[in-house]
């Protein structure tokens, strides 16, 4: 029987001819993300067992992003382990605050991650960079401490849901629009344990942006990661980064591989789309009712990058954010901040009277930079709305497009972006 693009990469990480899903498998890992909040657990984990040491100080990157610059100081003692251990083992590949940003993005943009690779980290949204054509997914402390260790990582092979996405988007639809739609049709748990691998013309039409959208929500279905098979707009990000195709391996998935479901998706169908609280599959279209809004944010590694800022800088050009509103955006990495800046951004940010901090995770999951107070109505273009999530458990947290998030802060109520003219891929001048 043929074989996914998932199932290829494992069994050549696993030294299998080929593998089916349920099989249990050993595999090798070309990298191990770290970031300051799950990776001091996995070491102490070691340390205590006398296995104090890395696999290969080259295969592992490592980007403090959640807590920092340290709110206080336990954040700070979380920084500081995550350094010195950098420091001690001859971490090659180190982003530290100033020089990185969000670890997902800054890592996609470094080149290191390529297509047919596998790659894991202590964090859920790691699945980000299947957009490549690589084998990405979080792992719990414990095996994060092994990958690091070994580099091995032990899988149960996991099957895989084919979503096909055919048709074009209208203007002021994004592929975060898409997403949601996907999750609302699917549910929460309607890909768990599932590869989620995207096709169709409309993939094929996107740029690598929009892509890592798709993949980095994979989690949020409960997906054990997403896939997009690598193309030529692929290969075209990966020669920007220096890389050259004998550098990586292209799977693709056979005709006759097994899928466990297929999802047909019209993206001509699509409408801007919000995910009420306190659940990513809570979809609704946006606008359908009156919600007055006392936050909105703009972030993350779904929706912090350079083309999520042109969006957000196209509809607040010339506009001011309602009164009554906090509005806060924050580019995802330091170069996106740059880029951002160069084109005349960052000003059309701060003249709409929109607050831009540095690149972090802090207000995304409530840890600092913008925490929620209790009832605080927040429309953000992040991946979660459970309970808490970014602050006080009384706060109402829709979830939308970075393009709906500032429609929403201009208005002072969740709003259609297509009333405001979204919709070109222009730069915003
Ligand atoms: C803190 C980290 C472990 C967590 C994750 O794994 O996803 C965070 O990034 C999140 O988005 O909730
Ligand atoms: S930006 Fe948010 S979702 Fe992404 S890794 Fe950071 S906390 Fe998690």
């Amino acid at each position: 029987m043929g074989m996914t693009i998932a199932e290829k990469i494992l069994a050549a990480h696993s030294g299998h001819e080929s593998v089916v899903p349920g099989q249990l498998i050993e595999c090798t890992t070309d990298w191990v993300l770290c970031h300051e909040i799950t990776t001091p657990a996995a070491l102490r984990m070691l340390e205590e067992r006398g296995m104090d040491r890395v696999f290969n100080p080259d295969q592992i990157v490592a980007v403090p992003d959640h807590s920092v610059p340290a709110m206080n100081i336990k954040a700070a003692k979380m920084y500081q382990k995550l350094k010195s251990w950098v420091h001690e083992k001859g971490i090659k590949h180190f982003y530290d605050v100033g020089r990185g940003g969000i670890a997902h993005v800054v890592l996609e943009n470094t080149g290191l991650v390529r297509p047919g690779q596998t790659l894991v980290s202590g964090d859920s949204h790691t699945c980000n960079a299947g957009a490549l054509g690589m084998f990405a997914t979080g792992v719990g402390s414990t095996d994060l401490a092994g990958a690091i260790y070994a580099g091995r990582v032990w899988f149960k092979v996991p099957e895989t849901m084919l979503i096909r996405v055919t048709g074009d988007m209208q203007p002021g639809v994004t592929p975060k629009d898409i997403v949601l739609e996907v999750i609302r049709r699917i549910g929460a748990d309607g890909a768990n344990y599932l590869v989620m691998e995207w096709v169709g013309d409309t993939i094929d039409r996107l740029d690598m942006e929009g892509r890592f959208t798709l993949t980095n929500m994979a989690i949020e279905a409960g997906g054990k990661t997403g896939i997009i098979k690598v193309d030529d707009t692929t290969r075209a990000y990966l020669a920007e980064r220096g890389v050259t195709p004998d550098q990586y391996i292209e799977y693709t998935s056979d005709p006759d591989a097994n899928y466990k479901v297929v999802i047909d998706v019209d993206a001509s169908q699509v409408e801007p789309t919000v995910a009420y609280p306190h659940i990513p599959s809570n979809g609704r279209v946006a606008g359908s009712d009156r919600i007055a809004v006392t936050h909105a944010y703009v972030g993350s590694c779904t929706n912090g990058r350079i083309g999520d800022l042109r969006d957000v800088a196209r509809i607040l050009k010339g506009r001011r954010v309602a009164d009554g509103v906090q509005m806060i955006v924050v580019p995802a990495t330091q170069a996106i901040w740059k880029q951002a800046a160069q084109e005349g951004l960052m000003e059309i940010f701060v003249d709409a009277g929109a607050s831009v901090s540095y690149p972090s995770c802090g207000a995304c999951l409530g840890m600092h930079s913008g925490v929620l107070g209790p009832d605080d109505v927040c429309i953000s273009s992040t991946n979660r709305n459970f309970v808490g999530r970014m602050g006080d458990p009384s706060a109402q947290i829709y979830l939308a497009s970075p393009a709906t998030v500032a429609a929403s802060a201009v208005a002072g109520f969740i709003t259609d972006p297509r009333e405001y003219n979204a919709g070109g891929t222009e730069a915003a001048d």
